[in-house]
């Protein structure tokens, strides 16, 4: 069953056609991304499915149902990490998450969200001392206070270190195997590669592509590339080598098949062949093939 549908979604701004008519299905235990770069529409689309921006028009559906308003009813079942989090500074983490357990009729003990994100020894620590790394924690923390079934998580792990951003990602991957259905918004493919169970691809306000990573990527068709360097004269029966001052490069759709061809022809006939490197399509070329742009310009 899908958990949330959206239909045709439209949100436009004074000459801003932010959202542009989008559809997305959320199945519920699935970590859904929405990728897109800066002033795609994310934020948008996730803060009119929390209820806090009323669509121009289009239709959402919570729990196969069709909705109007996101009601009180809904909104115990989901939890929101906004993007711009707003803590009082000088509450205590402990204080904090007391406070947003406070909004809502069911929650979690608040020592055991403490255990659950590692911020025990942070517990008496006011939030203005906190690293980037442990306020997204405590963020991450205040969306599920009320033990939602629904998490939606707003760029999560913008300007964290790539140690902070691997912990949230286990905090989050966490979160799912719990059986929480989550939907994030991201402008990091590395992200949406690890986590996301579907994703969309959204640009100007519309979904461009979606799919599961390797949907996407095999969509497109784009081929891996192998790269070795060799001072001889290198010709393998079969494989368009492209050779550029003994740098070999190799466009294809069989990594597997054409590395062994090029490492038996070395041994064969003895000559050396070094750096040899991979690189498979990411979804970074995904969204430069249908864009000409890259996601963080
Ligand atoms: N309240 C608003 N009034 C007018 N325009 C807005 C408003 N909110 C967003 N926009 C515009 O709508 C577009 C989409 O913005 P949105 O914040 O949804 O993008 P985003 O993909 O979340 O970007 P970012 O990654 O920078 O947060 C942008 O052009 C933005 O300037």
């Amino acid at each position: 069953m899908n958990i949330i549908e959206v239909k045709n979604l439209k949100k436009y701004y004074k000459g801003i056609k932010a959202v542009d008519g989008i559809n997305i299905e959320v199945k519920k235990g699935y970590v859904v991304a929405i990728l897109g770069p800066n002033g795609a529409g994310k934020t948008t689309t996730v803060e009119t499915l929390e209820g806090l921006r009323v669509p121009t028009s289009g239709e959402i559906y919570y729990f196969g149902e069709k909705i109007n308003v996101v009601d009180e009813k809904i909104k115990e079942k989901i939890g929101v990490q906004l993007q711009s989090t707003n803590f009082f500074t000088n509450l205590t983490v402990h204080e904090t998450l007391k406070a947003f357990s406070g909004l809502y009729k069911k929650t979690v003990d608040v020592n055991e969200l403490l255990k659950k994100f590692n911020l025990i020894e942070k517990k008496k620590s006011r939030i203005k001392n906190l690293s980037g790394g442990q306020l997204q924690r405590v963020a991450l923390a205040t969306a599920v206070v009320n033990d939602p079934e629904i998490v939606f998580l707003d760029e999560p792990t913008t300007g964290l270190d790539p140690q902070a951003r691997r912990n949230l990602w286990d905090a989050i991957i966490e979160l799912k195997k719990n059986g929480k259905t989550i939907i994030l918004t991201t402008h990091y493919m590395e992200e949406a590669e690890k986590l996301a169970d579907m994703i969309y691809i959204i640009d100007h306000g519309k979904i461009i592509l979606k799919g599961t990573v390797k949907e996407l990527i095999e969509n497109t068709k784009m081929k891996s590339v192998i790269t070795f360097y060799s001072e001889k004269n290198i010709k393998i029966d079969m494989l368009d080598l492209k050779n550029i001052n003994g740098f070999y490069e190799l466009e294809t759709n069989d990594v597997e098949s054409d590395i062994i061809k090029i490492l038996e022809y070395s041994k064969e006939k003895g000559h050396k062949i070094e750096d040899i490197s991979i690189r498979k399509p990411n979804l970074e070329d995904v969204f430069l093939q249908l864009t000409g742009r890259t996601l963080r310009e």
